[in-house]
C-alpha cells in the first residue's frame, strides 16, 4: 500500500499533488446499493484509479457507468483479474461462487478479493472450493449498512461512513491481505470489527435474518387476506416502522435465508417459544407476565438506542422453563 487511505485523501482533498490512489485497477462483481456504494466511496476518497463493473444484466451496468459509479463495464472477467488490485464481490450471496469461478483461474498473485456478502461460513466454504490454494487472497467481509432499496440508483458515497464492516479473516490470509482489505473498507470511512465466520452467522441469524424474516411474514399475511386494503389503510407508524424491512429485495433474502438456514432455524425456534409463552399469558389473562416481559424489552431497546448496548439485567421471573435456561 502506498499511503494510508485516508491519509492519501486527505493529501488529494488539500491538492497536493502525486499522491497515487492506493488501488489502481478495482474490479466490482454486481454493482447494485452495495458494490456501487463502495465504488463511490473509494472514488469519493480518491483511493481508485479505475472502477470496472460486472454484473448479470448490462442494463444496470450501463445504469452505473451513466451514474458515474463505474468506469468501464467490463467484458472479460479472467483477463482484468490478472492485474486487478482489489476486487469486491457484491452479488446476491448465493451468486459468490460463480464470481469466483469467473476470476479464479486467472487471479492476480498480488489481487486481493472481498466480499460484501451477509452470510460468512457458506462464503468462506465456496471461496475455499472455489479458490484452492489461493482462498489465502480472499478477506471476507460483512458491511452493515444498507437500506431495503437497491441497485445501481440507490448506491452512495457515505454509505459506510461510521458504520461498522465485520471482516471474518481467514487462517490462511496473508498480514499484507488482511492490511490490504482493511484499508479499501476503512477508506469507505467504515468502522471495521473481526469476528470469525461462525460466530458472524450465529449473531446476525438473531439480529438481522430472523427479523427480516418476521417482517415478510406480517406483511405476506395481511397481503394474503381478502381484506387486506382495508389493513393497510389504517396501519399507522408502528407497522411502518415493523415493516419496512418487508419491502428489501426477495432474492437477495433468499439466498441469505437458505445460507445460514441453520442459525436461522435456531432463532425462530427461540421466537417461537418466546411467541408460546406470550400466547400463554394472554390466554390466562397474565398481565403482569405480559408487562413483565414489554418492560425488559423496552428498557433494552432503549439502551441499545442510546448506544449503550443491551446491558438490561434479564430480571424478568421466567414463566416458562425455556425463558429460564
Ligand atoms: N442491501 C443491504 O442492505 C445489504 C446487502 N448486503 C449484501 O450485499 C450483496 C448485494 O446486495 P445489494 O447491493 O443490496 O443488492 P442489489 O440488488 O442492489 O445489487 C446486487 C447486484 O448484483 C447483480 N447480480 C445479481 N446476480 C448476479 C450474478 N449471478 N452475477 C453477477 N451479478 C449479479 C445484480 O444485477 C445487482 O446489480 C448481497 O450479498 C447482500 O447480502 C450486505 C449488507 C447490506
Ligand atoms: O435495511 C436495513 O435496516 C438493514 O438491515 C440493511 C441490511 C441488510 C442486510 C445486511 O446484511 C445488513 C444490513
Amino acid at each position: 500500500m502506498s499511503q494510508p487511505p485516508l491519509v492519501a485523501a486527505a493529501a488529494s482533498d488539500s491538492g497536493l499533488s502525486g499522491v497515487r490512489p492506493s488501488f489502481g485497477k478495482v474490479l466490482v462483481f454486481g454493482v447494485g446499493l452495495i458494490g456501487g456504494s463502495f465504488a463511490l466511496a473509494l472514488k469519493a476518497a480518491a483511493e481508485v484509479e479505475e472502477i470496472v463493473g460486472f454484473g448479470r444484466s448490462l442494463g444496470s451496468l450501463k445504469e452505473a457507468l451513466a451514474l458515474g459509479i463505474i468506469d468501464r463495464v467490463g467484458a472479460n472477467a479472467a483477463q482484468e483479474a490478472m492485474d486487478a488490485d482489489l476486487i469486491l464481490i457484491a452479488t446476491p450471496v448465493g451468486a459468490i461462487g460463480e464470481a469466483l469461478a469467473r476470476i479464479a483461474p486467472t487471479l492476480g498473485a498480488n489481487t486481493v478479493v472481498t466480499d460484501a456478502g451477509s452470510t460468512k461460513s457458506d462464503v468462506v466454504a465456496i471461496a475455499r472450493a472455489v479458490l484452492g490454494e489461493r482462498s489465502g487472497q480472499f478477506v471476507p467481509a460483512h458491511p452493515i449498512a444498507g437500506a431495503e432499496n437497491s441497485g445501481a440508483a440507490a448506491a452512495r458515497a457515505e454509505l459506510y461512513r461510521g458504520r461498522k464492516v465485520v471482516i471474518t479473516p481467514l487462517a490462511e490470509n496473508s498480514a499484507a491481505a488482511l492490511a490490504r482489505v482493511r484499508a479499501a473498507w476503512a477508506a469507505c470511512g467504515a468502522d471495521l470489527r473481526e469476528l470469525t465466520p461462525a460466530r458472524h452467522d450465529e449473531v446476525f441469524a438473531a439480529v438481522s435474518h430472523l427479523p427480516h424474516l418476521l417482517s415478510f411474514a406480517l406483511v405476506h399475511d395481511l397481503a394474503l387476506r381478502d381484506e387486506h386494503d382495508t389493513f393497510f389503510t389504517y396501519a399507522a407508524s408502528g407497522f411502518r416502522d415493523f415493516t419496512r424491512i418487508a419491502a428489501s429485495h426477495p432474492e437477495m433474502w433468499r439466498d441469505i435465508c437458505l445460507a445460514n438456514r441453520a442459525a436461522l432455524l435456531g432463532e425462530l425456534d427461540r421466537y417461537r417459544a418466546e411467541l408460546d409463552d406470550l400466547r400463554a399469558a394472554l390466554q390466562a389473562g397474565d398481565g403482569d407476565r405480559l408487562q413483565a416481559v414489554f418492560d425488559v424489552a423496552r428498557r433494552a431497546r432503549r439502551a441499545w438506542a442510546e448506544g449503550a448496548g443491551a446491558e438490561v439485567a434479564a430480571s424478568t421471573p421466567a414463566a416458562t422453563p425455556h425463558i429460564a435456561s
